[in-house]
């Protein structure tokens, strides 16, 4: 079941928190919402929840509009980034909660919720640990308890609210793969706020990017990171050079570098380029008309990526280039030298804040 979220706008005060916001949540797939703090993702994720109401649009499970519906009726499960266990039951009675305070009528009996609890411990791979309390167990193994427990009441979808945020980079890494590997085996619609590029890229299969209460791009991870469609999305997701460029003639030019210019912005004078540090082309020789010359400042190894710090001779500006650790060895280069940077696969967009 699809969800809709169809021009939701939200205000606290004279703030507009999401401004006329439309999505569509595919069923079955893990959709990541990722901005910086404040963007409005934890808003939309709550006003999906039930736990908010928006101000204007509406928001659809399938066919049927909820807007109004409660959080009980949407039949959510969450995961919240400080572990909502409750400390006092054990692994097993936090699992077993959801399920224990149905109304009578859809109350699974005791050996039901026994055998789903135990199929739950096993998926969360926390088998054998039923009798320990909250306070018995590493972070992470919370945070799986904690999903054990939203998915026990099997949730039209599940929402997760920065689940590994106050995790240690190498227990993020792990649970990021076990929350991929889990939803192969279980197909929950899912919805994941976090403010990481890096876990929204590698969990989701659609990233949502949210810049002050407005979407920015959607996309799957490969669309959102290969082909930006605003500056801002460049910018946020990994790190980008950027270049100021004249039209003349026709032409795009930055310094020495030509380039052929958008039509629909032949009039605009200035424009702005992107392009990411291992879409550079380092060459030896000048072979075509979209290179710039500069000099190597710094070579850095970074495990299996070697960055260059580049100077653009023309104007002291620096450029960041990754090359591959072969690429660089076939390059052989050194500080100092004298280089040709091709800026073919540049983006570029109108210099000013408001048109693309
Ligand atoms: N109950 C509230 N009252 C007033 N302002 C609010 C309220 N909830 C959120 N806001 C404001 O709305 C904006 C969006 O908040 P939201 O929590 O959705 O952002 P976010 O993208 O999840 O940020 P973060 O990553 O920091 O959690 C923020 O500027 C926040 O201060």
């Amino acid at each position: 079941m699809d969800i809709n979220v169809k021009q939701i706008s939200k205000n606290y005060g004279s703030f507009q928190a999401l401004k006329e916001v439309n999505l569509t949540i595919p069923s079955g797939k893990i959709t990541a919402l990722l901005g910086p703090s404040g963007s409005g993702k934890t808003t939309l994720l709550r006003m999906i929840a039930g736990l908010e109401m928006p101000d204007s649009g509406s928001i659809y499970f399938g066919d049927h509009d909820y807007t109004t519906k409660t959080v009980r009726e949407r039949n959510v499960g969450f995961v919240f980034q400080h572990y909502a266990l409750f400390h006092h039951m054990n692994v097993f009675e936090n699992i077993a909660f959801g399920l224990k305070v149905r109304p009578r009528k859809d109350r699974p009996s005791k050996q039901d919720v026994q055998r789903k609890v135990n199929e739950l411990l096993h998926l969360v791979q926390l088998n054998g640990l039923d009798r320990r309390y909250p306070a018995q167990l590493s972070g992470g193994q919370r945070q799986r308890v904690a999903l054990a427990r939203a998915l026990a009441v099997e949730p039209n979808v599940l929402l997760l609210d920065e689940p590994f945020g106050a995790l240690d980079a190498k227990v993020r890494q792990e649970l990021r793969r076990w929350l991929r590997q889990l939803h192969e085996q279980l197909h929950v619609t899912t919805v994941f706020v976090t403010h990481d590029q890096e876990e929204a890229l590698e969990v989701a299969d659609q990233v949502v990017i949210l810049n002050n209460g407005q979407i920015e791009q959607v996309g799957t991870p490969d669309e959102v990171y290969q082909h930006p469609k605003t500056k801002f999305v460049y910018q946020f997701l990994g790190r980008v050079n950027v270049f100021h460029a004249e039209v003349n003639d026709g032409r795009l030019h930055i310094g020495e570098a030509l380039f052929a210019a958008p039509d629909e912005n032949i009039q605009t004078k200035k424009m702005i380029g992107y392009i990411r540090p291992h879409e550079v082309r380092i060459t030896r020789h000048n072979d075509n008309q979209k290179s710039i010359q500069v000099k190597v400042r710094r070579i850095q190894s970074y495990g299996p990526i070697v960055r260059l710090e580049l100077e653009r001779l023309k104007t002291n500006d620096l450029i960041e280039v990754d090359l591959s650790v072969e690429q660089a060895n076939q390059l052989n280069v050194k500080n100092d030298e004298i280089l040709y940077a091709d800026l073919e696969k540049i983006k570029f967009f109108s210099d000013s804040p408001s048109v693309e």
